[in-house]
């Protein structure tokens, strides 16, 4: 019995442990550039399929289902008798939607032309959506002209803009269009730069982890021909977000972050990113560099190495107590991350090697940033105990994640 994912390079997928989340089948990655010797192979009971090949798997094929025509793409093929292909991206789309919004009767801009637009356009078809637009870089309607969608109701990006390692990038502006609701196929990061900006405007969105979940669930369901739960769905989202979100800390300098992110790693799986450790390491001694290069020099190798780092996965990250002061930082750490922030009094900070003590006093800089702290961070935590601190924190991030 043969399961798995077909597609040219798989290192990133989540497949595999959610298929085995699931536990009926071990799951392979068959990543392939050779379609016709693939589906030469008499050893595979079902795959997913994946980019690129969604479209090109259509001719190996003897029986497709009615979605899967009407989309023209396949993720999803069970080899008996015969070999037939669904698509399973549109429930999964469905179940994403559904959850936050009812489609019906609301206007839809989709973004992005390619094999997820157009199961976009279809589950929009199914949802009774009032209107479809479909934005594009090439297309008749062009992602600079989002604009005249500004009272769209719901926003679906189906690009891949924005996925790992290209963290950050969009195709438009959250600014030019006001969704009430908003859906981005990509699951890692778990927040893309649009999703954080409807944090930030209060916009209900969800990234796209529960439909390759329930993608998953529902490949599952016809490689197996078992009915699986809702409630199975959930529980994986959850466990997927627990093991792939970081934990930030961010506060005021001395106020015990390095301290209990470490303490944070050793209670978890997730590794500890000290980002003073990693500036030391490759650039020498803080204080040296306050003195020789200055501070702003500072600043900028600090927002490199919390680029680097923020956007990997199942870390404890320990910023230093500047971060914040620098607003691309914002977007840095909260794309994979809950923030938390941590402080002390100021007659318990410990002053020791932190050069911004020297030229600025302790009234002052919490003056200047608690503020920031404040905008930056999830939720605050007083660190009376380093270590109840932590489990505090851990405890929180658990709860938190579950949304
Ligand atoms: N809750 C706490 N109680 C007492 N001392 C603490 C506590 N948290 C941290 N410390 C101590 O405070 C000092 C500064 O901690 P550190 O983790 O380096 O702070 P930061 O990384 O925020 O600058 C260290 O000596 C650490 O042992
Ligand atoms: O607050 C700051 O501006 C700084 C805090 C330090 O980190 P800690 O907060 O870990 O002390 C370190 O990044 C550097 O000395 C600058
Ligand atoms: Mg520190």
């Amino acid at each position: 019995m043969k399961y798995g994912l077909l597609g040219k390079s798989l290192k990133h997928s989540y497949s595999k442990e959610i298929h085995e989340l699931l536990g009926y089948y071990k799951y392979e990655y068959f990543e392939e550039d050779d379609l016709d010797r693939f589906f030469k192979r008499k050893d595979i009971n079902g795959i997913n399929v994946t980019i690129p090949y969604k479209e090109d798997v259509i001719k190996y094929l003897d029986e497709m289902s009615e979605d899967a025509k009407k989309i023209g793409c396949v993720n999803t093929i069970k080899f008996s008798d015969t070999i037939k292909g669904y698509n399973t991206d549109i429930d999964g789309m469905e179940y994403m939607i559904s959850r936050i919004v009812d489609l019906k009767g609301k206007e839809v801009v989709i973004l992005g032309d390619g094999a997820t637009s157009k199961t976009a356009v279809e589950c929009a078809k199914r949802l009774q959506a009032r209107t479809i637009k479909v934005i594009s870089r090439k297309g008749e309607h062009k992602f600079e002209d989002v604009h005249y969608y500004k009272n769209c109701d719901v926003l679906i990006n189906a690009t891949p803009v924005g996925m790992y390692p290209n963290n950050l990038k969009s195709v438009i502006k959250l600014g030019k269009i006001r969704p009430k609701a908003v859906f981005d196929v990509i699951y890692n990061p778990n927040k893309t730069s649009i999703l954080m900006d409807c944090d930030r405007l209060k916009i209900p969105n969800d990234n796209g982890l529960r439909m390759l979940v329930y993608q998953a669930v529902k490949a599952c369901e016809i490689f197996t021909s078992k009915k699986i739960d809702d409630d199975v769905v959930e529980n994986i989202v959850q466990k997927i977000r627990t093991k792939n979100m970081n934990i930030a800390l961010v506060g005021m300098p001395g106020s015990g972050k390095s301290t209990v992110a470490k303490i944070i790693a050793k209670n978890t799986d997730k590794e500890l990113v000290d980002i003073d450790k990693i500036i030391t390491e490759r650039y020498g001694n803080i204080n040296d560099i306050f003195a020789v290069q200055g501070e702003k020099y500072f600043r900028k190798i600090e927002s490199e190495v919390l680029e680097e780092f923020s956007k990997e996965k199942n870390l404890v990250i320990a910023t230093g107590g500047g971060a914040v002061t620098v607003k691309k930082n914002f977007y840095y750490l909260h794309q994979n991350s809950v923030v938390y922030w941590i402080d002390r009094p100021n007659s318990k900070l410990s002053r020791k090697n932190r050069p911004i003590y020297k030229t600025n006093t302790m009234r002052e800089i919490r003056q200047n940033r608690n503020y920031l702290y404040r905008r930056f961070s999830d939720k605050y935590f007083n660190n009376y105990n380093a270590k109840k601190t932590a489990k505090l924190i851990v405890e929180d991030f658990n709860e938190t994640i579950y949304y």
